[in-house]
This record gives structure tokens, C-alpha cells and sequence, in this order.
């Protein structure tokens, strides 16, 4: 409209850096970071801290603007302190998974281009040999920065490394403040799970990461000054935004190296926690504790879920505990949350059962997120809000990654039609909300019948003797394939093959029952995924059933 103009004083670039600098002021002498007995920071001093750290990784690395910085860490202060130096540098953050190898890290080293890489002393010994692989290539090798126990290298006499602490000690608090130039500058770099295939570099912007935290608090119903504990992958998605987020809000954050039970409820007690995050397997190892492990909540505990399809009984059970329980469903590429399963004041009358069920559902676009929808991946058309009619699932809008890190052509694939193609598949209730119904790498055909794989998994795990299932499709001469159950038993209870399939029977259309069953630990992913493409190998080296004689259904 005419007399109005965009300038420095109406638009400022969004960046989350500036959660930082008000914590600073706002919550300066309010627990910013807590660890273990001694580690200990006010908002000021994170703020100083980072600074420093920004200054030193500017100047002794002689990293630019744009340049990217690595981590391998768990959710330690360092970790999350580099959340901001590194933007606060210019720079991007690439955070690692703990769980790769040395092959896997030289791999994304190489294919993020990092100058420089953090690692704490646990995962020292995988970085040196990633190191070592990527000295036999022409590939540029980061500078190593060590984020050791005591504060000291005593570890690493005589090398190039260089402690964290004392690259702190070296910072100065004048450093300019490299804030990005637009707003779409990459903040963060950060890999897909590798559940369905390898890695993939997704870019965020300091936009979409600003959005993103804004509706980490929303979803959480984060007041000022919450207790959050890290149970959530800091590496993953960024810890889903929640690392800025608990800054804007001038929070704790609880740190923990590992997470058990026992580290999770004595946190809660010790520290007093108001809100965490964790997949279903996490939510899982709450409700199955040892009693001498639990402690009853002295107050509300919101935990966010997501990242894998929490089963009903898994967020009923969180619910007898005290918990309080919000479903978003996303991906790396969505900044971890894109929807929620809001829950509707007329669902309290519900039994609990039926309210878990309900909240089982993946729901609707946050805030934050322009739409979600269920498309016919060819057509474009959406499909009816039947809760049948199955298609895949598309998001746009703000907090969209910007794109795979060199890979073009995937990153167009992935955007084709101006919506961001997930890979899931579900269908939308009469309400609008919808439900995922598997990955469409993971659903099973068999005699020309879709078979959800999570369907067959919910009833497995209404089963009492069941810890965690997984199903897959075993390749079959005559049916295509025939869905294979991998179970993992409580501690204590003993269930044969026939007694689990015959449970399937009555709890399900007959093809959709599994066929074969077989007992084992499953195989996660760090982000708490089971890797199904394990247990497909598995399945396959079992052999079709036809072929065995039992083809009959
Ligand atoms: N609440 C949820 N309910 C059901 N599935 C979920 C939920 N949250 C996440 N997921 C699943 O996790 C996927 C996103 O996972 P992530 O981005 O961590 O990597 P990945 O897709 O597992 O890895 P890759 O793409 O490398 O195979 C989603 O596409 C979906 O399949």
C-alpha cells in the first residue's frame, strides 16, 4: 500500500539467535543448562559462553559465513550451547548421529563439506577414523575441536586438537555477531534417520528454525521459565526445535548423556521437570520400568511424541502414569513436528481408551505449517475424509526444509507440484484429522491386498505379553508376500508362534494376520525407529512361504 516501506526498522531477518540475547537480559540469572552434579549456567552466562565460542570458532578456525560445522555429541551443554555459537559464527550446524561409524561419519563429513567438527571424548575414536578414511581420498579433513571431561586435553598430548574449553577461554565477548544477511540463510544441516535408505542432508533456514521453536511452545503449552529435560536427540531435527525454543522461553535444560529410566525419573524429581520429548520406544521404557526405578510426578509433565506411530496403548499407558501426553507427527524435513493431534475438549467424557486411540492419530497442521493433506500422488486430488480411501501424505509452508544439501534432483522430486511429498501414507477421518497408515516402502501387498503394517502392529501390541512389534512383508512366490511379525516379549512372559497369529486372527481381517512370527530384539535406529529394512532382510532369508508349503490362508 502506498506509503509504506519495508526497512531495518519494520523487518528484521528471523533468526533464533535472538532468543538468546533476551534470555540473556530477561532470565540473566535463571538456570539456563544443568548436568550432572556440577555443570551449572545462568542465561547470562550461556549467552557469554556462546559468545566466546562464536568468537574463537570465527577466528582460530577461520570459519566463514556459510561455512559447515559438524558436532558429534549427545545431549551434553556443549551440545547445546553450539545450537547458537555456531549460527552466532555465521556458520552452519550439522549435528551428527551418535550411533554412525567411522565410515558413515566420513561419509557425511564429506558430503556436508565441514570445515570443523566438535566431538565429545566418547566418539573421539570414530571421528580419528573418519578422519583416517577421508586422508585417503582427495576430500577436504575438518579441524577437530574436543569437548573432553575435565576441561583438559590430557587425552591428545602434542596434537592439532584443540579443547573446547580453552577455545572458550580464547573467545572474546566483543565479537560482532554474524546474524544472517536473509532470513532463509541456512542455520542447520541436519540427516534423515537412514530408516529407509541412506542419509539424507536436509537444509533449514534460520526462518523456518525461528517458526519451528515458536511452535514448540505452542504445542507444549510452554509457559515462562519451563524445566525440560533432553530425552529428545539434540542431533535429531535439532532436538525438534526444542534447543532455541527452551531459550525464547528462558528455561532449564536438563542435559543427560543416556537415556534410561532411571535417568529420566530421577530427573523429573531431582530438577523438578515440566516438559520433555521422546519417540513411542522412549514413552515405551517409561511405562515398563521397574518399579524401583519409578517415582510418582510431583507435578505436570507434558511429554511431545513423535518420530514413529506411538500405538494407543502406549499413550494410555503414559496417561495412567500422570504424563500429558501431545502426538505430532512430522519428519527431518518438516523441522521435526509438521501436524498435531490437538485434542478436543468433548474427548474428556471419553473412556481412556477410546481418548488414546483418538490421540493415536497424527492430526492437522500446526500452527506454524500452511496445510497438510492426503493427495493421490498422481492426480493431486485429495482424497475423500472417508478414514478408507488411502493416499500420501503432503505438507507446505513455512517450516519446509529449504532442500537436500547437494542433491538437486532430489530436492525437486521432493517438491514436485509445490508440495513436499513425505513418502507415508494415510487416510483423513470425517474430522479432517488424518492417520497414518505406513510408509509406502513399508506397506505390504499381499494377493493384491494393502496390509498396514502399523494396523497389524497395534493389535500385536494390545497382546500383554508384547514388548514391541514390527511388521513386514516376507516375499511369497504365490502372494506377493505375506506379512511377517517380529516380536519382542516382556521380560518374564513366554507366548508361542500359533498363540500370537491365532490373537491376530480374531483381532483382524484374516489376510492381514501375520503368517510367521518371529521373537527378537528389534533393531532401532538412534532416533528410536525400528530399522524395518533389517528385518525384511531377515524375512527374505526365511524363504516364501509358498515355497515351504504354506500358502493356504
Ligand atoms: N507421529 C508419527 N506417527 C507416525 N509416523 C511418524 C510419526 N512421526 C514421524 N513418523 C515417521 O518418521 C518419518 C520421518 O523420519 P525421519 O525424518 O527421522 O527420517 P526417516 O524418514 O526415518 O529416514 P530416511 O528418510 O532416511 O529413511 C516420517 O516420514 C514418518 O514415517
Amino acid at each position: 500500500m502506498e506509503g509504506t516501506i519495508r526497512c531495518a526498522a519494520n523487518y528484521v531477518p528471523l533468526s533464533p539467535i535472538s532468543f538468546l540475547e533476551r534470555a540473556a537480559v530477561v532470565y540473566r540469572d535463571k538456570l539456563s543448562v544443568v548436568y550432572g552434579d556440577h555443570v551449572k549456567f545462568t542465561w547470562q552466562e550461556t549467552h557469554q559462553r556462546c559468545v566466546k565460542l562464536a568468537s574463537s570458532i570465527a577466528s582460530r578456525f577461520k570459519i566463514s559465513r556459510g561455512d559447515v560445522v559438524a558436532v558429534l555429541a549427545p545431549n551434553i551443554p556443549e551440545m547445546y550451547e553450539l545450537h547458537f555459537a555456531v549460527p552466532m559464527a555465521g556458520a552452519v550446524l550439522c549435528t551428527l548421529n551418535i550411533r554412525h561409524d567411522s565410515k558413515m561419519v566420513s561419509t557425511l563429513l564429506k558430503h556436508s563439506n565441514a570445515k570443523l567438527i566438535f566431538v565429545d571424548h566418547q566418539f573421539i575414536d570414530i571421528v580419528k577414523g573418519a578422519i583416517e578414511i577421508m586422508s585417503k581420498s582427495p576430500a577436504t579433513v575438518p579441524q577437530i575441536a574436543l569437548i573432553s571431561d575435565s576441561g583438559e586435553l590430557q587425552a591428545l598430548p602434542n596434537s592439532d586438537i584443540v579443547e573446547y574449553e580453552a577455545l572458550l577461554a580464547m573467545g572474546s565477548l566483543g565479537f560482532e555477531i554474524r546474524r544472517p544477511i536473509d532470513e532463509c540463510d541456512p542455520i542447520a544441516l541436519t540427516y534423515t534417520s537412514g530408516t529407509t535408505s541412506s542419509p539424507k542432508g536436509v537444509v533449514y533456514s534460520h526462518r523456518g528454525a525461528y517458526l519451528n521453536s515458536l511452535v514448540g511452545i505452542l504445542l507444549n503449552e510452554m509457559r515462562s521459565m519451563p524445566v525440560y529435560l533432553w530425552t529428545v536427540p539434540m542431533f535429531h531435527c535439532n532436538g525438534w526445535c526444542m534447543t532455541w525454543a527452551v531459550a525464547a522461553q528462558g528455561g532449564t535444560n536438563v542435559c543427560l548423556r543416556a537415556v534410561t529410566a532411571k535417568g529420566i525419573f530421577g530427573s523429573i524429581f531431582r530438577h523438578r521437570v515440566t516438559h520433555m520429548g521422546g519417540a513411542p520406544t522412549v514413552l515405551n521404557m517409561i511405562i515398563n520400568a521397574p518399579e524401583t526405578e519409578r517415582v510418582p510426578l510431583l507435578g505436570k509433565v507434558t511429554v511431545m511424541t513423535g518420530g514413529a506411530p506411538p500405538p494407543s496403548q502406549v499413550l494410555f499407558g503414559m496417561q495412567q502414569l500422570g504424563f500429558d501426553v501431545c502426538h505430532a507427527y512430522g519428519s527431518t524435513e518438516t523441522y521435526g513436528p509438521g501436524t498435531v493431534c490437538a485434542p478436543k475438549p468433548e474427548w474428556d467424557a471419553l473412556p481412556l481408551e477410546t481418548q488414546a486411540k483418538l490421540k493415536s492419530r497424527q492430526g492437522l497442521n500446526h500452527l506454524g505449517l500452511e496445510e497438510v493433506d492426503v493427495k493421490d500422488p498422481v492426480t493431486m486430488k485429495s482424497v475423500a475424509w472417508d478414514a478408507k480411501t488411502i493416499g500420501e501424505v503432503m505438507f507446505r509452508g513455512n517450516t519446509i526444509m529449504n532442500g537436500y544439501a547437494n542433491n538437486i534432483k532430489a530436492t525437486q522430486d521432493a517438491f514436485k507440484d509445490g508440495w513436499f511429498r513425505s513418502g507415508d501414507l494415510a487416510v483423513r477421518h470425517s474430522d479432517g484429522y488424518i492417520e497414518f497408515k505406513d510408509r509406502s516402502k513399508d506397506i505390504i501387498i499381499s494377493g493384491g491386498e494393502n496390509i498396514s503394517t502399523i494396523e497389524v502392529e497395534s493389535v500385536l501390541f494390545g497382546h500383554p505379553a508384547v514388548l514391541e512389534a514390527a511388521v513386514v512383508g516376507l516375499p511369497d512366490e504365490h502372494w506377493g508376500e505375506t506379512p511377517c511379525a517380529f516380536v519382542e516379549l516382556k521380560q518374564g512372559y513366554k507366548v508361542k508362534e500359533d498363540e500370537l497369529i491365532t490373537y491376530c486372527q480374531k483381532n483382524l481381517p484374516r489376510y492381514m494376520a501375520p503368517r510367521t512370527v518371529v521373537f527378537r530384539e528389534l533393531p532401532k535406529t538412534s532416533t528410536g525407529k525400528t530399522q524395518k529394512f533389517v528385518l525384511r532382510e531377515q524375512a527374505k532369508a526365511m524363504g516364501s512361504l509358498s515355497l515351504r508349503g504354506k500358502s493356504k490362508l
